[in-house]
C-alpha cells in the first residue's frame, strides 16, 4: 500500500467539502494521504496527531458500504496500527450532506445463496470489530443520514458527535426492507440506548433526529456542523487524556429500565415485543421476531453466540421473498423521485397556492403544502367556518408537534402564518395553482374551474382532488383547458403518500411536469394515470370493496371478511375501510365507474338498505361496526382482563337490516383470495389499458394508496409470484362458479398462454 504524502490541496479538499473541516485544514499543516485515488477511504493525518478517516465513494451521491471496500478499510487499520504517531481517529465522510446510507442494497440482491450472505456478514462484523478493537480512540462526526450500516459503523467507534442538521437523522431502517442489522448492529445498540429504546428503534425503523439521539445515549454530542469536526477531535483528545475509549452515556436510566435490568424483568420485554410484534405483523413479516431473537441472545447468552445468530438470521432475511419485495419497492419509490411528469418538460415554480374549500381535504392539503412544500396557501370557502375548520386542522397538527418537542411554538406560528383565508377570491390574482376540494359534484366543479380562471393568471393551474369525475368533464367549460389537471389526494392527506396526477387529453405538458413538482414538494409519491372512470386507485378498489360486500350478504360475518383481509396483510379490513371512507361516498363512485366500465362494478343493490337507515359510516358513529359502546361494567371488564374484548364490536342489528344470518362457510384463506383476485383481475386491465404508465407505478399505486400488503410488492408482483397462468386457471374456476364477474380480463389470459409477467 502506498503511503504517499499528498498535497495541502487533497487536505483543502476534503475541507472544503465538508464546510467542518477548514479551521483544521487551516492549522494543519502535513498530512499523509494513505489510499489509492479509487479508494473509499482516504487517511488524512494532521499535526495535531489526529487523522481523519474520510469516507467518500467516488461517483456516487451516496455512501453505502460494499464488500469490495474490507479490504480498503483492512488496509487503511493496519496502516493506522503501524504509524505510532498518530494519537486517534475522526470518521466523517467525504459527502456534504450524508454520512452513510448503510450497505448497499444492490450488493444484497446481487446475493445468490444464503452462505453467501453469513459471509458478508460476518466480515462486516469482524471489520467493526477490529475498528473497536482499535487502542487509540476512533470518533465518528456525523453530518446527514446515518443508516443501517453506516449506524452500526458508527457505533463501533468509541465515541458519536452529530451535527444538528436537518438531514442527521440516525436509525437502523433494515425492518422496513424486511431486513435486521447484520454487522453487529443487534449487538451494539442495545448497549448503549438500553433493551427498550434499541427494541423500539429496530421493529419500527424509525430514525432520531439530533436532539433525539443525544437524549437516547446514541451520540455523546450535537454540535453546529461548523465545528462538528473539531468538536470530534476533542473528544478523542478527552479520551486520550483519559486513557478511556468510550465516554459515560448521558441517557438518563429510567425507572423501569432499572426494574429491567434483571433477566426476569428483560423476558418481559422480550414477550411484550414479541406479542406487539405478531399482532401488527400478523405474522406476515419475518424480521421483527429474529431481531428480537439477536437481542435476547446476545444479552441472555453470550454476544460472541448474539454477533452468529445476527449473521445466520440476516442471511436468511435476504434470501426471503418478503425482503425482495420490500428492496425492490425501495428502489421503484427511489426512482420515482426522479420523475418528472414528462420526460425534458421543466417544472414552472408554484410560489403561491390557492385551495378551494376547508373541509378535511381542503384543510389536508393546505397543510402539506404550508408545512412540506414551503409554499403559501390561500383557502378559499363560502363561508368563515369552513376557513376556520381548515386553519383548525393545521393547528392541531402543528400543536401535537410542538407538545411533542419535534418543533419550537415559533415555528408554528411561522408555518401557521402562511395559511389565510377568503369568502371571495381576494388574494388569488398572484397564485400559481389553485387546488379545488369542493364537494364532489361536476357542474360545482365546472362553475369553480370558470370562477378561478377570472381571478387567477393565465398560467394558473386548476388542480382538481376529484376522486371519481372525469377531468375532460370538469374542464368542458374551460377557457384555458390546458391549465386543467386531476390531482386526487387520499385521506388523510397529511399521512397518506399517494396522489394521483390525473391530465386529459388537452392537459399541457407543462402543467403536468409542474403539478407533479408540486406533489412531490408536498411530500407525495405521485403517479400519472388517465383520465378514466376511477383513475387507478379506486378502480381496483372498487371490485375488491364490491367482492367483500357480496361475501356478506352470502352470508359471511363481518369482522371475519376484516379478519380475514388483515391476516392477509393489508392495514384494515374492507368493512372497516368502508366505516372509514363513508358508505355514501362509495355508493357515489360506484354508479360512475360502473356506467363507464360495465357491470363488474355493480355494488350489491342490498347496500342502499345501508344508506336509507343512515349508516353512514364512522362519521356519523353508525356502519357496520358499533362507534359509541356502551360503559363496560365490572364483570365485562374482569372478562375483559382475561380474554380482551373486541375494541370495536359490529354493530349485529345490521344482519337484521340485510336479512341474512351471519354462519360463515368459507375459510379465511378464500375470503382473502376472492377480494384479492378482483383487485388483480383490474390492476391487470389498468396496465393493460395504459391507465397506469406501468407495472411499477401500479404496484406503488397500490401499496401506498390502498395499503396493499408491501411484502407482497403489489398486486402485479403478485401476479408475477403466483404466476398467470395460475391466477387465470383460478379465475375462470371462480367465473363458472359464481358468474361472469370473475372472468379474467384478455391481458392476463394472453399473458398466461405465454408465459409472460410484468417485470
Ligand atoms: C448490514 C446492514 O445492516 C444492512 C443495511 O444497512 S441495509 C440498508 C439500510 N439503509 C437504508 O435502508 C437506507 C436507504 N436509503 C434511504 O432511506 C434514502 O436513500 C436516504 C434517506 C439515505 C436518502 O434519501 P434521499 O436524499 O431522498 O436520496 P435517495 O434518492 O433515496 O438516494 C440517493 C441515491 O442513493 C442510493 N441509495 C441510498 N441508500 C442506498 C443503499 N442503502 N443502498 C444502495 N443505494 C442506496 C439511491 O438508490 C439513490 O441512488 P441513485 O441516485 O443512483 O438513484
Amino acid at each position: 500500500m502506498s503511503n504517499d504524502k499528498v498535497e495541502n490541496s487533497k487536505v483543502k479538499d476534503c475541507a472544503d467539502k465538508d464546510g467542518a473541516v477548514d479551521n483544521q485544514a487551516a492549522e494543519s499543516h502535513t498530512a499523509t494521504h494513505a489510499e489509492s485515488p479509487i479508494s473509499a477511504f482516504s487517511l488524512v493525518k494532521h499535526d495535531n496527531g489526529i487523522a481523519h478517516l474520510v469516507m467518500d465513494v467516488a461517483d456516487e451521491s451516496m455512501n453505502t458500504l460494499k464488500a469490495e471496500f474490507a479490504e480498503q478499510i483492512t488496509q487503511v487499520l493496519a496502516q493506522i496500527k503501524a504509524d505510532t504517531s498518530i494519537i486517534g481517529i475522526v470518521l466523517c465522510s467525504g459527502k456534504p450532506d450524508s454520512f452513510v446510507a448503510g450497505a448497499d442494497i444492490n450488493m444484497l440482491n446481487a446475493c445468490q445463496t444464503k452462505e453467501e450472505v453469513v459471509a458478508l456478514s460476518r466480515q462486516g462484523q469482524m471489520i467493526f470489530a477490529q475498528l473497536e478493537q482499535l487502542t487509540i480512540p476512533i470518533v465518528a462526526a456525523i453530518n446527514g443520514p446515518c443508516l443501517g450500516g453506516g449506524l452500526e459503523l458508527a457505533m463501533a467507534c468509541h465515541g458519536r458527535i452529530c451535527s444538528d442538521n436537518a438531514k442527521t437523522a440516525l436509525g437502523l431502517p433494515e425492518v422496513q426492507l424486511g431486513l435486521l442489522p447484520g454487522s453487529g448492529g443487534t449487538q451494539r445498540l442495545p448497549k448503549l440506548v438500553g433493551l427498550q429504546k434499541s427494541l423500539d428503534m429496530m421493529l419500527t425503523g424509525k430514525q432520531l433526529r439530533a436532539k433525539q439521539a443525544l437524549k437516547s445515549g446514541l451520540v455523546d454530542d450535537v454540535v453546529p456542523n461548523s465545528i462538528l469536526i473539531s468538536a470530534a477531535e476533542n473528544l478523542v483528545l478527552s479520551f486520550s487524556t483519559k486513557g478511556k475509549h468510550y465516554h459515560k452515556s448521558q441517557r438518563k436510566i429510567g425507572l423501569v429500565e432499572k426494574l429491567l435490568a434483571n433477566k426476569a424483568g428483560r423476558n418481559i420485554v422480550y414477550q411484550q415485543a414479541e406479542k406487539s410484534v405478531l399482532s401488527k405483523t400478523q405474522g406476515n413479516y419475518p424480521a421483527p421476531l429474529k431481531i428480537i431473537d439477536c437481542v435476547r441472545t446476545g444479552l441472555e447468552a453470550s454476544s460472541t453466540q448474539g454477533y452468529q445468530v445476527e449473521a445466520e438470521h440476516f442471511a436468511d432475511l435476504v434470501m426471503s421473498s418478503e425482503s425482495q419485495q420490500l428492496r425492490h419497492l425501495f428502489f421503484a419509490t427511489t426512482e420515482m423521485k426522479k420523475e418528472q411528469g414528462v420526460a425534458d418538460v421543466k417544472a414552472e415554480a408554484i410560489l403561491k397556492a390557492g385551495v378551494l374549500g376547508g373541509g378535511l381535504m381542503g384543510g389536508g392539503i393546505a397543510f402539506v403544502t404550508a408545512t412540506k412544500a414551503n409554499v403559501p396557501v390561500r383557502i378559499k370557502d363560502i363561508n368563515h367556518k369552513g376557513i376556520n375548520s381548515a386553519l383548525k386542522y393545521s393547528y392541531d397538527l402543528l400543536n401535537k408537534k410542538v407538545k411533542r418537542r419535534f418543533i419550537l411554538k415559533s415555528e408554528m406560528q411561522k408555518q401557521l402564518a402562511m395559511i389565510t383565508g377568503t369568502v371571495n377570491f381576494t388574494g388569488f390574482k398572484s397564485v400559481d395553482i389553485v387546488v379545488e376540494a369542493v364537494f364532489e359534484d361536476l357542474a360545482l366543479k365546472q362553475e369553480m374551474v370558470v370562477a378561478v380562471e377570472e381571478h387567477t393568471q393565465e398560467q394558473t393551474i386548476f388542480a382538481s382532488n376529484t376522486s371519481s369525475l372525469p377531468i375532460h368533464k370538469i374542464a368542458a367549460q374551460a377557457k384555458r383547458p390546458e391549465n386543467v389537471i386531476g390531482l386526487h389526494y387520499f385521506s388523510p392527506v397529511d399521512k397518506m403518500p399517494l396522489v394521483e396526477i390525473i391530465p386529459h387529453e388537452n392537459t399541457s405538458d407543462k402543467t403536468i411536469s409542474t403539478t407533479v413538482a408540486f406533489a412531490k414538494k408536498q411530500g407525495k409519491t405521485p403517479i400519472v394515470v388517465k383520465d378514466k372512470a376511477g383513475f387507478y386507485v379506486n378502480r381496483i378498489l372498487a371490485p375488491y370493496m364490491n367482492e367483500a360486500a357480496i361475501l356478506l350478504l352470502a352470508g359471511e360475518p363481518i369482522d371475519k371478511i376484516d379478519n380475514a383481509l388483515v391476516k392477509f396483510g393489508f392495514p384494515v379490513g374492507p368493512m372497516q375501510l368502508l366505516d372509514e371512507v363513508g358508505i355514501d361516498v362509495g355508493a357515489k363512485i360506484g354508479p360512475i365507474l360502473q356506467a363507464d366500465l360495465g357491470e363488474r362494478f355493480a355494488a350489491p343493490a342490498a347496500f342502499d338498505k345501508l344508506i336509507d337507515d343512515g349508516r353512514l359510516g364512522k362519521k356519523v358513529n353508525k356502519g357496520l361496526y358499533l362507534y359509541k359502546q356502551p360503559k363496560k361494567g365490572l364483570v365485562a371488564k374482569l372478562t375483559g382482563l382475561i380474554k380482551p374484548l373486541p375494541s370495536k364490536p359490529v354493530d349485529e342489528s345490521i344482519y337484521l337490516l340485510l336479512g341474512i344470518t351471519p354462519k360463515g362457510k368459507l375459510s379465511a384463506e378464500t375470503i382473502a383470495k376472492r377480494c384479492l383476485y378482483m383487485m388483480l383481475n383490474e390492476a391487470a386491465r389498468c396496465v393493460d389499458e395504459g391507465i397506469v404508465r406501468n407495472a411499477r407505478d401500479g404496484d406503488i399505486g397500490a401499496i401506498f394508496g390502498i395499503g396493499f400488503p408491501p411484502f407482497l410488492g403489489g398486486p402485479l408482483r403478485y401476479i408475477d409470484s403466483v404466476g398467470a397462468k395460475s391466477v387465470v386457471a383460478q379465475l375462470s374456476q371462480w367465473a363458472e362458479q359464481y358468474g361472469e364477474r370473475y372472468s379474467p380480463c384478455q391481458a392476463l389470459i394472453t399473458m398466461a398462454e405465454n408465459d409472460q409477467s410484468y417485470y
